[in-house]
């Protein structure tokens, strides 16, 4: 008997035409329309249309988009890592470590590749199941291992939840934080729009601690005392303080004193401490110990902390994969409970990116087979992000009316521009901000893709842009002499 076709409801049938007062942008929920992100805002979006235009349109005068808008290591060519890619290539096909095939697998694959596979398909049994909705215990185990190696302090598997990404964690820990629409939430200014983001979506209220541009993107503490003062005087419920360390857009990394003076900041204020450290193995300019290095500076059990990891960043660069975690210290077991409840609602964290979270925090040790590969292919990409990282501040701090601080870690650059009076009026114009119309003129200029400032925060008055060093090494050199002449050409055009 043929097979009859499934009956879904997505099927195509005659119908008059759908009603158009149904779902529109005036019905929908007014928090999500309000919401904007500006890593994916209007400049990928033209960007992505370019793209589409140039495979017919080669007047433009140059032949592909260069996407700096986003910190996607291997949308820019970076090569994973071979002993992640093994270990996971192994997983996905389980057929190939049959002792039948051992012969012919030990000539593709190292030993401890296939070793390491094995025992996590021990843990997990199929990458296609669904997991503990926390995430394999076996490699919360190893990732409550990797931060007592870090921080010198234990840490629980069972406050460790895997996540699709570190974006997943941050959303949840901020919607179980909010109570209502005068829960507050310190976030620095510039700030990674995650957070501006999802503050938007559950209708929590921001509150900005502006980092000094003049002293290299530094936190100072004065600042937060002043805002979460002024916030609660005006009645909001100042409950979080997020840092991100090593900065997004900034680059900027905390030093020791400064994590002390955070530390007891929170403490003093009671503020749960969201420590964003997607970037912690991204430092260039080492000030201080990364990461939570915060719970040694004083009594570890004085704070209650969420911090986040990710193996989109780093030299891994596994962004696709979504894999990270959420570590919660000092967190009411209730509250862990809700934790798990929503985490519970979406299942479980993809498999693959839970087994990328394990390679990151357990990877090759000195003495394994694969661990000089390993080791050299961390090196060299680190290497080179230090000496791309330091070319284009170079290029931003040898071009006209720009000023740009050094990275001293993550993946970008954020310079500060003087833009001309005569370009503020042409973005007017086009009811643009003018560092968004200047990015627009880079763009349909040289096919670079950065993101503007409006979209980070920005101090009044000042206008920045932000972008990766992450456009590969042998095209560097070109990419800084298009930002150059595109540069040079815009300031020619609106001179005052
Ligand atoms: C500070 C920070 N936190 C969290 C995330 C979320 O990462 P995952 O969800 O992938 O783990 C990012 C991603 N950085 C974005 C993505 O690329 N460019 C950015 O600014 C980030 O920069």
């Amino acid at each position: 008997q043929a097979r009859q076709r499934p009956l879904t409801l997505s099927l195509r049938y005659a119908s008059s035409k759908p009603h158009s007062k149904v779902l529109t942008t005036e019905t929908m929920h007014p928090l999500v329309r309000q919401m904007e992100y500006a890593v994916r805002g209007a400049l990928p979006i033209r960007a992505e249309a370019l793209q589409k235009e140039l495979l017919t349109d080669k007047t433009k005068g140059f032949d592909k988009v260069v996407f700096c808008n986003i910190g996607n290591p291997q949308q820019l060519n970076q090569k994973p890592i071979t002993f992640f890619r093994q270990v996971a290539s192994l997983a996905e096909n389980p057929e190939l470590l049959t002792p039948s095939n051992r012969e012919a697998l030990l000539k593709l694959y190292p030993a401890d590749a296939i070793a390491r596979a094995e025992v996590l398909l021990k843990h997990i049994g199929s990458v296609g199941a669904y997991s503990h909705s926390k995430g394999i215990h076996h490699i919360r185990e190893n990732v409550a291992k990797f931060i007592e190696r870090r921080d010198g302090f234990p840490a629980e598997p069972e406050n460790i939840f895997l996540t699709q990404g570190a974006s997943s964690g941050v959303q949840t820990v901020i919607q179980i934080l909010t109570q209502n629409s005068k829960s507050g939430f310190m976030i620095p200014i510039p700030q990674y729009p995650l957070y501006s983001a999802t503050l938007s979506l559950v209708g929590a209220t921001p509150v900005p601690y502006y980092l000094e541009e003049s002293h290299n993107w530094g936190l100072n503490v004065d600042e937060l005392k002043e805002a979460v003062h002024k916030a609660r005087a005006d009645g909001t419920d100042v409950r979080a303080l997020v840092i991100i360390n090593p900065g997004n857009p900034t680059g900027q990394c905390l030093s020791e004193e400064n994590m002390r003076e955070i530390i007891d900041f929170c403490h003093n204020e009671r503020l749960v401490l969201l420590a964003d450290e997607v970037y912690q193995t991204n430092i260039y300019k080492p000030k201080a110990a990364p990461s939570t290095a915060s719970k040694r500076f004083s009594n570890p059990w004085a704070k209650k902390l969420f911090s986040f990891h990710s193996i989109s960043k780093g030299m891994i660069g596994e962004c696709g994969r979504r894999g990270g975690y959420l570590e919660c210290v000092n967190i009411d077991p209730k509250v862990m409970d809700q934790l798990y409840k929503i985490a519970s609602v979406s299942l479980c964290p993809n498999v693959q990116g839970q087994i990328m979270v394990d390679l990151m925090t357990n990877p090759p040790k000195q003495g394994d087979e694969s661990f000089e590969k390993y080791q050299g292919e961390i090196d060299s990409i680190y290497q080179s992000l230090i000496r791309r990282s330091n070319k284009l501040a170079q290029c931003f701090n040898s071009m006209e009316n720009m000023t740009c601080n050094e990275a001293e870690g993550a993946m970008y650059l954020f310079p500060q521009l003087k833009i001309p009076q005569k370009a503020v009026d042409a973005a007017k114009e086009k009811s643009m901000a003018p560092d968004t119309f200047y990015c627009m003129a880079m763009l349909e200029a040289t096919g670079v893709c950065v993101i503007p400032g409006s979209g980070f925060g920005q101090e009044p008055g000042t206008w920045h842009f932000r972008s990766t060093f992450l456009p590969e090494e042998h095209l560097f050199d070109k990419f800084c002499a298009d930002l150059k002449g595109f540069h040079k050409k815009f300031m020619d055009t609106y001179k005052d």
